[in-house]
């Protein structure tokens, strides 16, 4: 690893207007950046009581354990979760929306989140960061639609929807155990990450990894395969991982994405933008669906083989990550068409399965 973090810039989120061009420039050749918060203490506090719980015994854990959860929510353990096979060492909460409506399985997404029977002391630190990171996510899209040429509502109107599924994790890497997570890029829009150690490494278009340390009053942001979809391949889905640590890491990534029921299509005219990196290689074919919830179920699906076929024995995800039912007999003559694949170039492997 040779380049430093002189490579991702930070922006204000107090100001990001006055940054759209120099945010599209980065959100173009890298897709990686920090955000200077307004108040990162929701960030703080958050992490604060997720470090609590995460030092609790066993029995407390297991109240909120998320093989309870149709909807993937709720505390794993370490070694359950997998990125494109490999297990992850972490343990963490997973949260999402609760509520949102859409056709086919992605419905199922929706549900509680669960909590620790600690009074609402989680749930009570957590949801201001929540607030916080909708807004800024929220914000965020709004300078990348105007850095499209496109109209400030744009992405938000065409794309994300009127209920964007947010997802979030509030997880804990221990120590010595070997690399946290493995190489992907998210599937949904946006990432937003806070960190209490480094072990973040992002890949620069060069190949290059590069270390994305955390820095005071500020997240990391990273772009996801639907806003990279969106805009035709000008806006770079980021291709990072999690190093070992030597000490506890606390993270608690949020991803904003697409609501359910969005179909997700190119919505500018790419050769229209100013391209300063090769344009994405020939079109391959690659396991992002354009619907998004069936994208996010199948993601979901694959990570946690277990709590799928617990509470999902009906439906099967197919190698090309179809999500079909079991007993269909020609599953691929009845797939519905918002589950076609689209033609993305991406470096996930067609199992990568990252929220
Ligand atoms: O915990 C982190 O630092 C990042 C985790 C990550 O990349 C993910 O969950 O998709
Ligand atoms: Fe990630």
């Amino acid at each position: 690893m040779t380049a430093t973090t002189a490579a991702v810039p930070i922006f204000p989120l107090a100001n990001l207007e006055q940054h759209v061009d120099a945010l599209r420039k980065t959100c173009h050749e890298t897709g990686l950046f920090y955000l200077r918060l307004d108040d990162a203490g929701a960030c703080e506090r958050c992490a604060a009581a997720a470090r609590e719980f995460f030092d609790s015994d066993d029995a407390t854990k297991a109240i909120c354990s998320y093989e309870a959860s149709p909807a993937f929510r709720g505390y794993m353990r370490l070694g359950v979760e997998n990125t494109a096979g490999v297990i992850d060492a972490r343990e963490q909460i997973e949260l999402g929306r609760e509520d949102g409506i859409c056709d086919g399985v992605a419905q199922r997404l929706v549900g509680a989140n669960r909590w620790p029977d600690n009074d609402g002391k989680l749930r009570g630190a957590c949801e201001p960061w929540l607030a916080a990171m909708s807004a800024a996510a929220a914000r965020v899209t709004r300078a990348l639609s105007l850095g499209l040429g496109l109209e400030a509502s744009t992405l938000d109107d065409r794309v994300l929807g009127q209920a964007p599924h947010w997802q979030a994790k509030l997880a804990s890497y221990p120590p010595d155990v070997g690399p946290g997570v493995g190489a992907h890029s998210d599937s949904g829009w946006l990432t937003l990450l806070w960190a209490d150690q480094p072990g973040l490494e992002a890949q620069l278009r060069t190949g290059e990894w590069v270390a994305v340390p955390p820095r005071d009053g500020a997240v990391a942001v990273n772009l996801g395969e639907m806003l990279q979809l969106a805009s035709g391949g000008y806006y770079r889905a980021t291709p990072h991982r999690v190093g070992p640590s030597q000490q506890r890491r606390v993270s608690l990534p949020f991803f904003w994405n697409p609501s359910l029921s969005a179909i997700v299509d190119v919505v500018c005219d790419p050769s229209a933008l100013p391209w300063t990196r090769d344009r994405p290689p020939a079109e391959t074919r690659h396991s992002l669906l354009r619907a998004y919830g069936a994208n996010a179920f199948k993601s979901l699906a694959r990570s946690h083989p277990l709590v799928f076929a617990r509470h999902h024995p009906d439906l099967c995800v197919l190698e090309d990550g179809t999500v079909a039912a079991r007993d269909e007999g020609d599953a691929a003559a009845q797939r519905p068409d918002d589950q076609i694949y689209c033609q993305f170039s991406s470096f996930s492997s067609p199992t990568t399965p990252h929220v």
